[in-house]
């Protein structure tokens, strides 16, 4: 577990607001590797080791796991197992029913007792409204990350829609911020919508945001602190191609290292600029 004063503590002693994307891939993963009993287990545990000190986050994606049945969720089972405790740990699982099935959901992901597995945080699709999200607020000190303006193109599809707030993504937010408070929610916007970051600002001054979107999609890190970053920073920016296949041979974890600090170096720029340190 990990509260929004020891995200902001972990911020500024780290000096980085990354959060690294495991979004492990048996396909594009070091051959010698496949010669492990748990391969993508053996792959992440070798990027947690080398990325751990550059970011303060880590978020697997249930969709790389749940595709391998089983034995993916072994893996997934035991990455958590082996994730820092002081880091916010998230998973990536885009859930979204009515209350009795967001029951299990939450009991699939925040209770250690009933699945194995106990994440700080969840990202949840917001658009069945309240007694969707309201099973996963029961459980303390954990965080909930509303999907709110996605990176995706097919955005515009319906986020961009006009509401009495401006925006439905907006409405979103705003919606959602009477439901829980900035130590429990967050909101998902994507690196390719820097610009949008001072209207989404206005309705949430204080949430945490995660912002993939940065390395393999395109998006600017420069931008999205500029328009994005608060007193406490506000952000954590995830990457997950861009690092963890910085290559594919036998030294990948240096290379997922190398990229890591890259971003870190940047971050620690904006951090200063922007007096969070
Ligand atoms: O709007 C969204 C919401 C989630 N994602 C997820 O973030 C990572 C991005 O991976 P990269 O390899 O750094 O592009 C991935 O897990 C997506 O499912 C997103 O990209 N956009």
């Amino acid at each position: 577990m990990i509260s929004r004063s020891q995200l902001i503590g972990q911020i500024k002693q780290k000096k980085s607001f990354l959060c690294v994307g495991l979004d492990t891939d048996i396909t594009r993963i070091p051959e010698f590797l496949k010669s492990y009993p748990d391969p993508i287990f053996e792959f992440n545990k070798r990027i947690i080791d080398a990325t751990q000190d550059l970011c303060v986050s880590y978020k697997p994606n249930a969709a790389f796991y749940e595709s391998r049945g089983v034995k993916g969720l072994q893996s997934l089972i035991s990455t958590w197992q082996y994730l820092p405790k002081d880091t916010l740990n998230i998973i990536d699982a885009k859930r979204g029913d009515i209350g009795n099935t967001s029951d299990m959901y939450a009991k699939a992901f925040f209770d250690e007792d009933a699945s194995g597995m106990s994440f700080d945080a969840i990202t949840i699709t917001p658009y069945m409204g309240n007694d969707s999200v309201t099973p996963y607020l029961k459980y303390d000190g954990k965080w909930i990350i509303l999907l709110a303006l996605t990176s995706s193109v097919g955005s515009k599809d319906f986020q961009y829609l006009e509401t009495e707030d401006g925006h439905l993504y907006e409405t979103v937010i705003k919606k959602a911020n009477t439901w829980a408070g900035a130590d429990k929610l967050m909101f998902v916007v994507g690196a390719t919508k820097s610009t949008e970051f001072t209207d989404i600002r206005k309705h949430a001054p204080d949430n945490f945001l995660l912002v993939p979107g940065v390395g393999a999609q395109g998006g600017s890190l420069e931008d999205v602190c500029q328009y994005g970053m608060t007193k406490d920073c506000g952000l954590l920016v995830n990457s997950s191609r861009g690092i963890i296949y910085a290559s594919n041979g036998e030294d990948f974890a240096d290379a997922a290292r190398a990229e890591a600090l890259k971003l870190q170096q940047q971050m620690q720029v904006e951090l200063e600029k922007a007096g969070v340190i």
